[in-house]
């Protein structure tokens, strides 16, 4: 392993991080996010949620496992990953593995992240720099590869930038066609294929539009609003027509940015977190019950819930930080949440969010 090349994460307060590349040797810069999962590479680099993003692994151990095949289905369905490529602009680690094992292994992650042109580090300290991360919020960064001289005053821009359009699918998509099937209208945001899975198995049609489709004029039973990268106030298009729907009675479901948009459409604001949730154990609260459930997490902005508009309540909100995690319309069939219910990776506690969608339409 003598052949790999240092690398450098510096953080745009002029913090420096050095290790060593075993990905991609190209320089990137993102928004520096850190993720406490203990597993879940594959799927996490491939969630679309994390475009533009530095993905910072606080458990230690990475690749021991290795990369599953990048098999679709005959409908295009990702079989093992979450979209067809890496999202994540690159991937932070302490200790890589240069060894894998597992049934379902075909290659390194190394070898993955060189094939689609995303640099990863090791060798960093990765709790040190979360603590950091923890304590300022979430940074820029930069990764720059060997002694290559770079422009330590452009780290790029994060929040003003719509990533959601530069994910979302460009045509509409049917999937599971079939007859007195009912039709269910998924705005893709950036969708998780995981999302898409959990409801054909449910035996539904899924209508797949892109973000700013106005789905209005289309025949469907109900509305599912994906997850999504980025900033929700740069998706005002889809804003727009989740609001037109609100006005009708057919069952409306969102997750993460769903979550975000359907509240924006309610009239509700959202702000930044300082450094947001990223794991498979946030542990939420169903508001009302003593219910509590363990989620898994990917976000950096929340729904403000002193803002929620007079029909409107909290359905969800984090044991940890008291900040929302789902809503719900007082007397129309809408809800969302701000966890990932489809998990994958992750806990599967919630997977009765799609239960609950389907059982509506
Ligand atoms: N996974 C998601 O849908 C994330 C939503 C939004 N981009 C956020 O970071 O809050």
């Amino acid at each position: 392993m003598q052949t790999e090349k240092t690398a450098t994460l510096i953080l745009d307060d002029g913090t420096v991080f050095r290790g060593l590349s075993f990905g991609c040797e190209k320089e990137v810069t993102g928004e520096v996010v850190f993720n406490t999962a203990m597993t879940g590479y594959p799927e996490s680099l491939t969630d679309p949620s994390y475009a533009g993003q530095l993905m910072v692994l606080t458990y230690p151990l990475v690749g021991n496992y290795g990369v599953p095949p990048r098999t679709f289905g005959p409908d295009g369905i990702a079989t093992f990953m979450e979209s067809e490529k890496i999202h994540a602009e690159a991937i932070i680690v302490s200790d890589y593995s240069h060894e894998y094992s597992h049934w379902n292994a075909v290659g390194s992650l190394g070898s993955w992240l060189k094939e689609e042109g995303v640099p990863g580090i090791y060798g960093i300290d990765t709790r040190a720099l979360t603590k950091k991360l923890r304590e300022h919020g979430v940074m820029m960064g930069k990764i720059v590869i060997g002694d290559a001289k770079t422009d330590l005053t452009d780290f790029g821009q994060y929040g003003n930038v719509n990533y959601v359009d530069k994910v979302s699918c460009k045509e509409v998509i049917t999937y599971g066609e079939g007859e007195g099937k009912k039709r269910v209208v998924l705005v893709d945001c950036g969708v998780k294929h995981n999302i898409i899975r959990s409801l054909l198995k449910r035996n539904v049609t899924v209508i797949r539009v892109p973000w700013n489709y106005d789905f209005n004029t289309l025949e469907y039973d109900g509305l599912f609003i994906s997850n999504g990268p980025g900033d929700p106030d740069t998706c005002d298009a889809a804003v727009q027509n989740i609001r037109k729907a609100l006005a009708g009675d057919k069952p409306i479901c969102g997750i993460c940015m769903g979550n975000q948009l359907l509240a924006k459409a309610g009239g509700a604001s959202i702000y930044k977190l300082k450094y947001g949730h990223r794991s498979h154990n946030q542990p939420v609260r169903m508001v009302g019950t003593e219910k509590c459930f363990i989620t898994s997490q990917n976000h950096g902005y929340a729904v403000d819930n002193t803002t929620l508009g007079a029909d409107w309540e909290p359905l969800f909100i984090n044991m940890n930080d008291g900040t929302n995690e789902g809503i719900k319309h007082k007397t129309k069939p809408f809800f969302s949440s701000q966890f990932h219910p489809e998990a994958c990776s992750g806990p599967t506690d919630t997977e009765f969010m799609f239960d609950k969608f389907v059982e509506l339409l």
